[in-house]
């Protein structure tokens, strides 16, 4: 079956800095991969390793050097792929309240009627387990792991079809973060929804994803499903790494 998304000899490269800008440096080489539909693929390596800027070339948010990004099906990228952040503060108007940033996705992307924006709204903030009086709150109002939920409403809110995660849910508490972990799997298994799980945790790849990407430098170093990589792990750096996780 072809995959949801696949992404082929994947390059970028950024300037050196803003004054030398003819000297290039590689972050992402020859990165190649692919997200099956309602899969849940787990991106991990260290930091710099280029995770999340694999993820904003995948975004559309980062310039690709060479390579190819696919996603099957129609609808722009801007709306087929939504990305969810460790600090949905960052990415939140603290000024607006969680109902209307929400809403403002539907317009945005034209999802269905003005008149139903509420509505539709309302049934969102149910889906990631939120009450109705969250509508007309503020971001700052909420608990982290509550955060986390409206950044998964908003990114819903598109009808992606593939969701980008990156370090989400680090820096909640481990019962919190099970929580937001449990919706994530939810949604996979209700709406079909892809992830790309952007983690330096290797417990919640053990726990959340059926296959794993390994980076280093911004190579692929090993990919496989997580059962086979945690069994017998083949590359030496995916295996310091499951040494180190396992104590
Ligand atoms: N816009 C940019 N311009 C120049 N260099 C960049 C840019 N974005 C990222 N980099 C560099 O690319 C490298 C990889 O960064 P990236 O954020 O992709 O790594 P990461 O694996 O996600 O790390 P972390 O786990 O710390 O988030 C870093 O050395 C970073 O400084």
């Amino acid at each position: 079956m072809t995959p949801l998304l696949s992404v082929r000899n994947l390059h970028v490269s950024y300037p050196e800095s803003r004054l030398f800008r003819r000297r290039w440096r590689s972050i992402v080489k020859d990165v190649s991969l692919t997200v099956g539909n309602g899969e849940i693929v787990g991106l991990i390596g260290e930091s710099g390793s280029g995770k999340s800027t694999i993820a904003r070339a995948v975004a559309g948010l980062a310039p690709v050097s060479s390579g190819e990004i696919e996603l099957a099906g129609s609808g722009p990228r801007a709306r087929q792929v939504q990305m969810i952040f460790q600090d949905p503060f960052a990415s939140l108007d603290p000024h607006m309240s969680v109902g209307r940033q929400i809403a403002e996705v539907l317009a945005i992307h034209a999802i269905c009627a003005k008149d139903e924006r509420r509505t539709r709204t309302l049934a969102l903030l149910a889906r990631v387990g939120l009450p109705a009086s969250a509508y007309g709150r503020l971001p700052h109002a909420f608990s982290g792991g509550q955060r986390a939920r409206i950044g998964i409403a908003r990114a819903l809110a598109a009808e992606p079809r593939l969701l980008i995660a990156d370090e989400a849910t680090a820096a909640l508490d481990v019962s919190v973060q099970a929580q937001v972990l449990n919706l994530l799997m939810d949604l996979r298994d209700d709406l079909g929804l892809s992830l790309l799980f952007i983690t330096h945790d290797l417990a919640v790849v053990g726990v959340l994803c059926d296959r794993a990407v390994v980076l280093r430098h911004g190579e692929v170093v090993e990919q496989g499903t997580v059962a086979e990589m945690f069994a017998a792990p083949q590359n030496e750096y995916t295996k310091t790494l499951l040494e180190a996780h396992r104590g």
